[in-house]
């Protein structure tokens, strides 16, 4: 059935383990000086994979491995920001686009406060939003998981298009 709601909300989440000598890269912006980074097939952006499942789910499209599967060869190494476009194309041509979207990462290290506001424009430009449409938020696990980085991301989606 097509979806033809005006609102439909998307729900995502991603988590890699992280090692020493890695680049940590999230929401686009890489992390200056971090003393581990992500363990994955491609770029390892877990805040970039989490936004695009969130545009996915939100019209019932599946996840991201799905469309590019880790055990191809051809997504090794991918730039996130290739799943996160290819997201929001599926999204666009259903009729729908992203309102405002709202991230929380989980990582012990470093402290992210700083990149705050490049990482909200780096996702806003991806999904050609104003930067106040991306809330950005951090916790630390508490210890608990000091190896891993989690994300969490909800996202509104609008209909751009009336039903014809
Ligand atoms: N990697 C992180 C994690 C957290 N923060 C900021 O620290 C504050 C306290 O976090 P708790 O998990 O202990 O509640 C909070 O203001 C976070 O924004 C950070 O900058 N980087
Ligand atoms: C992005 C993809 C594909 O390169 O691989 P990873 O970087 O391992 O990321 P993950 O979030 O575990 O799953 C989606 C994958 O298919």
């Amino acid at each position: 059935m097509v979806p033809t709601l005006p609102y439909r909300i998307g729900y995502g989440e991603d988590a890699h383990r992280l090692e020493a000598g890695r680049p940590l890269i999230l929401g686009g912006v890489p992390v200056p000086e971090s003393p581990h980074g992500a363990v994955a097939h491609s770029d390892g952006d877990a805040v970039l994979h989490a936004v695009a499942d969130a545009l996915l789910s939100g019209l019932a499209l599946g996840d991201i491995g799905q469309y590019f599967p880790d055990t191809a060869a051809e997504w090794h190494g991918l730039d996130s920001r290739v799943i996160v476009a290819r997201a929001l194309e599926l999204v666009r041509e259903r009729g729908y686009g992203p309102v405002n979207v709202a991230l929380v990462v989980t990582l012990d290290r470093p402290k992210l406060g700083p990149l705050r506001a490049d990482i909200a424009r780096s996702v806003a430009a991806l999904l050609t939003l104003p930067d106040t449409e991306v809330g950005v938020s951090f916790k630390t696990s508490e210890g608990l998981a000091p190896a891993h980085v989690q994300v969490r991301v909800t996202a509104l989606l609008a209909r751009t298009e009336t039903a014809g």
